[in-house]
Parts: structure tokens; sequence; C-alpha cells
């Protein structure tokens, strides 16, 4: 099968190239409008962008064929991804492609703030020499706060340590030995924002990081420091950054990022300041970045596309796994116990437990995945994949327990879902024989052996002489082959689960005689074929 890709925001060349030698068709597309890209996306099987197009819900919805969405860079905030995920769209970024980039223009904005160079360029270019006020400050000896120390920030520590600056950091989700082997102190934010004369930032825009530094922070600040925001606009309150150079809080700001970009005319209006330097978000404009996240994306999409990996995806934990060799044949039985499972269950059926037993229990995240896609494909008109199964069944108001334990009784796997609540069948297990033959192998305390495959009749009986003789005499009426059956009996005389392979698709219509046989009791028809 041959994909299209459509390549927007200015990809680097590169990007075709590499997809072109994986055989996938790129279109580079520039200056479209809202309409034009609507219209054009639902040809495409996957597109790359950069901070520049918006991919919302509506567009999403427009993308028929879409199968992935590449960012060729880190952030993501241009892109809805529970929309994606919701659609079955995996998301992928290129997390490191242009972090030494970003770290050498934050390097370079802490300079031209300390030596006010932007203002005393343009002062010489328009003719005049004012070598007293542009006098500037070392930053040799001098603290670097750094908030956020991922992977730019530990570019930035590193180089600016090289400078003489002693760094420190807030980053709640750093690991104290990452901090060691940087020569960082990890400290709160009160003591960083109190202790710093100079602050960056590189985190995420987030809830908790939005408006980090505003005049309500003001009083926390070491009198004079300078901030610069290489990460996402709105860390830094953009309106509040006047004033708080105005009232000497701070004594310049560095800004390559804006809260809306382009950024609005008030945001240009506060960037005249002379104490604000700015770049138009140029952090990973270099030729070496846009390279290496061009060829990064194109790679690791055409490895998507072709499931081959799925390294780089950011919605897609589940699905990075499918690939695994020793989880396929788990992802397999899964899917195919989850869609039985759903068969069996009375309607509106929706408090569920799954237990994985064995070596499978390791991978019980992507399984319920893969038994929540199983039940879910019976039901959801969209298609349904191993990305947006969760989602699909918390919009289904599902309750879902998981269970681990890594030793069975019985089989080397073992994978048991309950169906909670008025149910004729409560307890489905099934496991994986050799690498391809998936079979249900207890139905609530019965051993029932079946394949999991094709057309199933399921039944509950007494156990006792001529019953399986009536339903296969029913069947055989009709016509009907019986492919293979298995009878499990908690003992001689007492209640029995039968269950009978078919060769065939069964209408309602056929299965009557077997519903009117005396002694059969909750009989289920479920059709495990691929159409
Ligand atoms: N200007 C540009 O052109 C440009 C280029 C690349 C990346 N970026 C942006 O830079 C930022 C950092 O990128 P990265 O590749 O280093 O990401 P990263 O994921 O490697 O690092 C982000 C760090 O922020 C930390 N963090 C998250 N929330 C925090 C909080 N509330 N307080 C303190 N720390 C917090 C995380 O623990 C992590 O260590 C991102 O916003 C990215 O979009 C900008
Ligand atoms: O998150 C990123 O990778 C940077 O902000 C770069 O964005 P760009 O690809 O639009 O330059």
């Amino acid at each position: 099968m041959s994909f299209k890709v459509l390549l927007l925001d200015n990809v680097d060349p590169l990007c075709e190239k590499a997809f072109k030698e994986r055989g996938i068709e790129p279109v580079r597309k520039t200056n479209l409008s809202g309409d034009e890209l609507h219209k054009e996306i639902a040809d495409y099987d996957g597109i790359v962008v950069r901070s520049a197009t918006t991919v919302t819900p509506e567009l999403l919805a427009s993308a028929k064929n879409l199968k992935v969405v590449g960012r060729a860079g880190v952030g993501v905030d241009n892109i809805d991804i529970d929309a994606a995920t919701t659609r079955g769209v995996l998301v992928m970024n290129t997390p490191d492609g242009n972090t030494i980039s970003t770290a050498e223009h934050t390097c370079g904005m802490i300079l031209a703030l300390s030596r006010n160079i932007p203002q005393s360029v343009e002062k010489v270019k328009s003719g005049g020499w004012d070598r007293k006020k542009y006098m500037g400050t070392e930053v040799h000896s001098k603290t670097l706060g750094i908030i956020g120390l991922g992977k730019i920030g530990a570019e930035v520590t590193k180089r600016m340590q090289q400078f003489g600056m002693n760094v420190i950091a807030y980053d709640p989700f750093a690991s104290r030995e990452k901090a060691e082997s940087l020569g960082v102190e990890l400290v709160e934010l009160e003591k960083l924002l109190g202790s710093s004369d100079y602050i960056t930032v590189h985190t995420p825009l987030t809830e908790k990081t939005k408006g980090l530094i505003s005049l309500e922070s003001a009083s926390k600040l070491k009198k004079g420091v300078r901030l610069v925001n290489c990460a996402r606009g709105g860390i830094y309150k953009e309106e509040d950054l006047p004033e708080l150079i105005d009232q000497g809080y701070v004594d310049g700001v560095a800004l390559d990022v804006y809260s809306q970009e382009p950024p609005t005319d008030e945001v240009y209006e506060i960037i005249k300041h002379p104490k604000i330097i700015c770049t138009p978000h140029l952090g990973a404009s270099t030729e070496e970045a846009q390279e290496k996240v061009a060829e990064q994306i194109a790679q690791q999409m055409s490895d998507a596309l072709e499931k081959k990996s799925f390294k780089g995806s950011l919605n897609g934990k589940s699905i990075s796994l499918i690939t695994n060799k020793e989880v396929q044949p788990y992802l397999e039985v899964a899917e195919k116990l989850g869609n039985l499972a759903i068969q069996l269950a009375p309607e509106h059926t929706s408090d569920f437990a799954f237990e994985y037993s064995g070596a499978c229990a390791k991978y019980a995240e992507v399984l319920t995945d893969s038994i929540l896609k199983g039940m879910l494909s019976q039901h959801v008109s969209e298609a349904v994949n191993l990305i947006n199964a969760r989602v699909y069944a918390e919009d289904r108001g599902f309750k879902i327990k998981e269970t681990m334990a890594s030793e069975t009784k019985t089989f080397n796997d073992l994978i048991t879902v309950k169906l909670n609540g008025k149910s004729d069948y409560k307890n489905i297990s099934a496991t994986v024989f050799g690498q391809d033959d998936y079979r249900i192998v207890e139905i609530d305390g019965y051993g029932i052996e079946l394949r999991l495959e094709g057309d199933i009749l399921m039944y509950q009986n007494l156990d006792k002489p001529g019953m399986l003789a009536a339903v296969s005499g029913a069947l055989a009426e009709q016509n009907i082959n019986i492919a293979s059956l298995s009878l499990g009996r908690s003992q001689k005389g007492s209640n029995a689960i039968t269950a009978v392979s078919v060769d065939k698709k069964m209408s309602d219509k056929e299965l009557e005689p077997i519903l009117n046989l005396d002694g059969v009791k909750s009989l289920r028809y479920i059709s495990l074929s691929e159409n």
C-alpha cells in the first residue's frame, strides 16, 4: 500500500527526500487558507507540521484517511492530541532534534541581555554612539535559575557553566541524580526566584507554568533579575512585563516565544519596551535543527505508517508495543476475548474486571486497550484502535478494574474478563497455545476449550443424555456443520456449558430451533469472523 503525506509549515526539504526514499509520496503545500486545508487534508495518510498550523478537532474531522500527525519539532500545543486520540490518529514529535539549537539561542539571549547587544546594534546602525548607556554586566559568578531541567534546560546549564555561572534549577520532576551529574542544585521555586540573577524557563506551557512570573510574584524576585523565555509564550505574563521592569524588579527580558504568534497588537506594544529584546520564535531555526527534525519525523512517520515502530509517538504508548513479537499474541488473544466477552454480556454491561496472570501480566496496560478494542469494535462506528479504545470506553462510562498476578495455577498465561452485574456468563478466560492458537479455556469455572475464531454457539444446559444430539440434529437439519465443540460441567448430571463452533454465520431464524430446545438456556451466538 502506498501512503501520501502532506508537508506544511515550511518543513525542511530533507523531509520530502526521506519520505520518497521510503516509497511514501510527499506533497508540499504552502499558504493554504483554512478552507483549502480542510478540503486538501482528506486525501492524506499523514501530515507534517511545525508550530504554525493548528491541528484542531474540526481539521481532524475533515481528515478521513489520516493516520499520523508528525510535528517536526518538540512542542505539540498546536495539536489537539485528545481529538487525535479519539479519532485513532497517532501524534508524534521529534523530542531532541532541536535541543542544541534552542539551548544555543537561549545562551545567546542571556548574553545579549547582559550586554545590551540588540539595543546597541540598533543605535549604531541609526548613526548613534552611546557607550555609557549600554554598559553591561558579566554573567561570570552570577546565579542562573533554570526552571525546567529537561533536555534544553540541561544543555543551557552545561554551556552557561562554562561562562562561570552558578546554576540552580527548579523542576519537581527532575531526578536528584540528573541534577548532581550536571552540578546543579535543585531548589524550590521560591528559592530560585529569590536568588537568581538570571531566570530562564524550559518547561511546556501548562496550568502550573502559565503566568509563572507576573506582578504577583514580583516581591519574590531578586531585584534586577533578567528573564529569558525560549520555551512557550505566556510562562511570563506578557502584560505585566513593562511594569515589572519599570518598578525595578526586573532589569531586562528576552523573549523568543509569545502567547499568540505572530503577537497581538497589544503584545507588539509591550515588546517595544527598550529593556525587552525579542526574536520571532527562532530557537529551533537553524539549518542543523531543521534538517534533523525533518529527517527524523519522516523516518518516524514512515515507520509508523508501515507499522514497524512507533518511536516518538505521544498518544500511542500502547501502539508502540504492537511490533513487539512477545506481545503480539497476547494482543490478539486479548482482542478476541474482548470481542467474545461483549457478545456474551447483557446489554448495557459497563462494569468489567480484567485479570492477567503469568508472563502476559507485565503488558496489562496495553492488553486492556486490546480487550477494549475487541469489545468496542462491535459497537462503535468509527474505527477503534489501541490508541483510542480507552477514550471510547470512558465515553461509554465503562468501569474497568485490572488485576495482575505473576503466576497461574493452570496455564502459562491467562487473561480473564469478568462481566460484573447481572449476566448469565460472568468469567471468561483465554490463553495462547504456541504462537497463534488462541483459545477460551474456562467459563465460570467450567473447563471449556475452544478456538477463538469463526462462529460460536454458547449455551447452558443440564448434563443429561441427548442434549448434544438435539443441538447437533437441529444444526444438521439446517445443513450447518459443526467444526468443533467443547463441553464443561461441574459434575455428572449437573449444569454444563457447551460451546459449539459452526462452519457458517447463522441468522436469527437458524438459531430459533436451538433456542426452542428443551433444556437449552442462555443461548448466545458469537461471531468472531472478520466480516
Ligand atoms: N523556542 C523554540 O523554538 C523551542 C524549540 C524547542 C523547544 N521549545 C520548547 O522548550 C520547552 C522545553 O523543551 P525540552 O525539549 O527541554 O522539553 P523536556 O520535556 O525535555 O523538558 C521539560 C522539563 O520541564 C519540566 N517541567 C514540567 N512542568 C514543570 C513545572 N511546573 N515546573 C518546573 N519544571 C517543569 C519537566 O520535568 C521537564 O524536565 C518546551 O516548551 C518546548 O516546546 C522551544
Ligand atoms: O517546540 C518546538 O519544537 C519549537 O518551538 C520550534 O517550533 P518551530 O518548528 O515552529 O520552529
